[in-house]
């Protein structure tokens, strides 16, 4: 048994019809942690969660939730996880209120165990409780898909992709919610194509790309992880061509005086890349940097693959 939140190892799905949408997946999402499944589209996330969710038979590989292999245990795996899916489901003429009664029966919650009303006021919905789901705006609706996957209390909650047409301001309402059950103890894995949310928000980051894991490392070492760094520098003359120097990987001159310099962060550092512009006979002016973003090691990791 691992300790593990969830446990997949060499996952691997083909659909009927030959599409391969998993290829030897593994990997482990550790408990307590806020975890980003990030991909491009088709890479093969929605099946992953689907797989863990029960709603797709894999092809090969295993995969544990909560220590509860999803074949041989697949209640107490069920049980263990609540899954929020890319998809709003639930039956408009039922109220929040009643929506979240009829799933926690669904997962036998005792009546005296049950907190429908606690889980709304968490996600915003207390003053909604008796409306007609399909009276809420589509922001709401995706909370109460939230709380609809908490009713039975799992020690996992899995999001595919949350906040797909959700507004700003909700958005932030959502993770604050993500991050407030997280602190109670909930693992969180949450797919997203915002990368700068999965920085924000997630402890470690696993990506896949076309079926297969690319990289799976707490979300510092990933931003750390890109070696380009870009300087602008404007000097103080006009400049014909841009000087060359060994420790410049691309200079580009941008306008008659700024040039743009890529160096690599792990060979040289901004003080060696200035001081070869100054040997070069020009006096600095301005200087700014910019830091790789999680945005430029996705592109870096999943250019050329497939
Ligand atoms: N039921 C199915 N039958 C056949 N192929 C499928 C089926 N479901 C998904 N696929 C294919 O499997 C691949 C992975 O799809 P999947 O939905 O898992 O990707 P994803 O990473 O979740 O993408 P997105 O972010 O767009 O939802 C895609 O090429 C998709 O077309």
């Amino acid at each position: 048994m691992t300790d593990a939140a969830i446990s997949i190892q060499g996952l691997g799905k083909t659909y009927a019809g030959g599409k391969r949408a998993l290829d030897g997946v593994t990997f482990d999402v550790p408990r307590g942690q806020i975890f980003g499944l990030l991909g491009p589209n088709g890479a093969g996330k929605s099946t992953l969660i689907n797989i863990l969710a029960g709603l797709v038979n894999r092809t090969e590989g295993t995969a544990s939730i909560w220590g509860f292999d999803i074949a041989e245990h697949p209640r107490n795996a069920k049980a263990s996880i609540g899954i929020v899916n890319q998809e709003i489901l639930f039956d408009p003429f039922f109220t929040p209120i009643e929506t979240l009664e009829i799933q926690a029966g669904l997962y036998g919650v005792p009546k005296a165990e049950r907190r429908s009303m606690e889980l709304l006021q968490a996600v915003h919905l207390a003053d909604k409780a008796n409306a007609y789901a399909r009276t809420l705006s589509g922001g709401m609706k995706r909370r109460l898909m939230v709380a609809k996957a908490m009713v039975h209390s799992p020690p996992v909650l899995v999001l595919d992709e949350p906040t797909a047409g959700v507004d700003i301001q909700l958005r932030q309402q959502l993770w604050d919610y993500v991050r407030e059950l997280n602190a109670g103890g909930v693992t969180v894995v949450l797919t997203t194509h915002y990368l700068e949310e999965a920085e924000e928000l997630c402890d470690r980051i696993a990506i896949i790309n076309h079926g297969r894991l690319i990289t799976n490392e707490p979300t510092r070492a990933l931003v750390g992880r890109a070696q380009e760094k870009v300087v602008a520098v404007t000097v103080d003359r006009d400049v014909a061509a841009p000087p060359a120097n060994a420790c410049f990987q691309k200079i580009v001159l941008k306008g008659e005086r700024t040039l743009e310099i890529t160096y690599a962060k792990d060979k040289v550092n901004a003080g060696e890349v200035l001081a070869a512009i100054q040997a070069a006979g020009l006096g600095i002016v301005d200087v700014s940097t910019k830091e790789a973003d999680l945005e430029d090691v996705f592109l870096s990791l999943t250019r050329g693959e497939g």
